[in-house]
């Protein structure tokens, strides 16, 4: 049997924030096993473009990513959060190494061409490598992954972080039985946004059509959760989306097929 691996995708709102880092670095340092932690940080990023006097524009979840814009993104997710994040793991006594999709060719991706948006440099994935990444981990290594990935060419590409832990647990299906949690702000998926205690606790295919017609689901979480349906379509285990605070319990709201 497989040995078992956890990857926690975590989003924006909870790095930029000190306190919840601060937490977030707690409750993974409790879970068991081997395991990933994929960072966002769409939010700093966004900040730190407006204070460089650069316009952010976003369409169907994806930044539109231009040369200024990928040094924005360059020096947030690879730099500042993600080596953040290491140091944090670090003094918690978790020995986390940072990498971008170009440290160790670990994710390679072609620039994203969908219908007539010009994305810019935002990559979609071709490959991940997930001989490294078991390695790494077999070596006690905790991969602390930020959401770039590399053209092979010599170009880095904005990639969403739910797409890069999602590749990730897909490609790692190889050699481990992987569970994926999207940690967010909120409990999990709630049926009423205003209220906290509203989680939802199994999602289907099925349940996931009727949630976005009556326009319960909207923004970010449609492409998770089709991100999530992928996953477990392609051989992922389990997928939950819930809170930091419930990191290592089972609360949340369960992804399933049926
Ligand atoms: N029914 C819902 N329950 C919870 N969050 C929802 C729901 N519908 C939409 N959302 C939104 O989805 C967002 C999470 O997705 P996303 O924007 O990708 O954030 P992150 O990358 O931080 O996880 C939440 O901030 C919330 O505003
Ligand atoms: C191409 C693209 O849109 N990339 C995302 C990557 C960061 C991200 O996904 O951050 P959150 O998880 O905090 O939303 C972006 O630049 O916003």
């Amino acid at each position: 049997m497989k040995e078992q691996l956890t990857i926690v995708k975590v989003g924006g709102k909870i790095v930029e924030d000190e306190k919840s880092l601060n937490n977030l670095i707690l409750k993974f340092k409790l879970i068991p096993g081997k395991k990933i932690l994929v960072h966002g940080g769409g939010r700093s990023a966004t900040q730190m473009a407006e204070q460089l006097g650069i316009q952010t524009s976003m369409v169907d979840g994806r930044r539109i990513t231009d040369r200024e814009m990928l040094k924005v993104v360059t020096m947030v997710y690879g730099g500042l959060i993600n080596k953040n994040i290491v140091a944090k793991l670090q003094s918690s006594g978790i020995n986390a190494i940072g990498l971008t999709g170009a440290d160790g060719d670990v994710m390679r991706a072609h620039k994203r061409e969908v219908g007539d948006v010009d994305y810019g440099y935002v990559g979609d994935i071709d490959s991940v490598n997930s001989l490294l990444l078991s390695q790494l981990m077999y070596s006690e290594l905790v991969p602390v992954m930020a959401p770039l990935t590399h053209d092979g060419r010599g170009s880095l590409l904005n990639t969403n972080a739910d797409t890069i832990a999602s590749s990730c647990a897909l490609a790692l299906t190889e050699f481990f039985q992987v569970s994926l949690i999207y940690c967010f702000e909120k409990r999990g998926v709630l049926s009423d946004a205003s209220d906290n205690n509203s989680v939802i606790d199994k999602i289907t295919p099925q349940l996931f059509k009727k949630l976005v017609a009556d326009e319960v689901v909207e923004g970010g979480m449609i492409p998770k959760l089709e991100n999530a349906f992928s996953a477990l379509n392609k051989g992922v285990e389990k997928v939950i989306i819930t809170s930091v605070d419930q990191l290592s319990s089972s609360g949340g709201t369960s992804i399933k097929l049926d």
